[in-house]
């Protein structure tokens, strides 16, 4: 017998960023802008004895969930349905995170409040090098602007009404990037000067960025190429093996090189979607 809570939180995928070191974990993290989206993590968990973690993509690697259960110092069962690839420049550990620490706070009842969830959920991210500013981002929906490093640092969300299509054809590694400064430093020469105040401009700074940035695997060069041919903005998943695209026809220009998926800009960030006592 117990309380039980399933949540959902949602990814973001980064157009650009430029990291930004604090002196702590709460002052580290990146500006840039993204979009969060319809498409996340849903976190179902249950009070329990002892820790038991079954995440969908079949990994065996549950550090990250066991990560929050232990900074809560609580046992629970926990299922992770995660929605796109991990590691792919979805954000998926931010949405791990968000969507854990929301369930935990829900069948614990720790009185923890929306920011407390965003600055435990940075905390992990920031410490183990597994983002930068996606907790910020994934705490509302919309294309998002962020201008100051960690969990207050969004300055504008917008919310575009057009649909995008993403092709992923694997990972990069996150940590690896993000704690490389050679890579750093070209990451921050590439950052674009103008603020976006469209979708647009957003996916114009999205593509300047990954041109310059140094990160863009060979794979993706000809995918966008046949983006700009048919007039579809497109740009690199930061940081995945990816691109995501704007507008119905990317899907039949994404169609030459994979599967796509359809992805909607999502309106919130994290929620609960139930609440049991079982
Ligand atoms: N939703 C999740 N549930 C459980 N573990 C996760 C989840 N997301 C990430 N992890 C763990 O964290 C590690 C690092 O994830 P990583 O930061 O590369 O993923 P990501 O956030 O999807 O990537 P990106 O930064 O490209 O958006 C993974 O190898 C995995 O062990
Ligand atoms: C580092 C990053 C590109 C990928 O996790 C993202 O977190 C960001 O925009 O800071």
């Amino acid at each position: 017998m117990g309380r039980s809570c399933i949540t959902f939180a949602p990814g973001h995928i980064s157009g650009y960023f430029k990291r930004i070191d604090g002196i702590s974990a709460q002052t580290t993290g990146s500006l840039g802008a993204g979009i969060v989206i319809d498409k996340g993590v849903t976190v179902e968990m249950r009070e329990a004895s002892e820790i038991r973690i079954e995440i969908s993509d079949g990994s065996m690697d549950d550090w990250l969930i066991r990560e929050v259960l232990s900074s809560l110092d609580v046992t629970a069962e926990v299922r992770v349905m995660v929605d796109l690839p991990i590691g792919a420049g979805f954000g998926m550990s931010a949405a791990g995170l968000l969507a854990a620490y929301s369930a935990a706070n829900c069948v614990f009842q720790l009185g923890m409040t929306p920011a407390d969830i965003a600055a435990a959920a940075h905390e992990v991210e920031v410490s183990h090098g597994t983002g930068l500013g996606d907790v910020a981002a994934a705490t509302g929906g919309g294309l998002v602007v962020r201008t100051h490093p960690g969990i207050s640092g969004v300055t504008s969300r917008f919310y575009p009404d057009e649909v995008f299509w993403t092709i992923s054809f694997g990972g990069i590694s996150t940590h690896d990037v993000i704690t490389s400064h050679e890579k750093m430093q070209q990451v921050t020469a590439a950052f674009p000067e103008r603020e976006p105040a469209s979708l647009a401009e957003f996916m114009e700074n999205s593509l300047s960025f990954t041109e310059k940035s140094g990160l863009l695997p060979p794979d993706l060069l000809p995918v966008l190429a046949a983006c700009k041919a048919a007039g579809v903005p497109a740009s690199m998943t930061m940081l995945g093996n990816g691109v995501f695209a704007v507008g119905p026809a990317a899907e039949n220009v994404l169609k030459q090189f994979g599967e796509p998926i359809l992805l909607h800009v999502s309106r919130s960030g994290p929620v609960i979607l139930e609440e049991n006592y079982v």
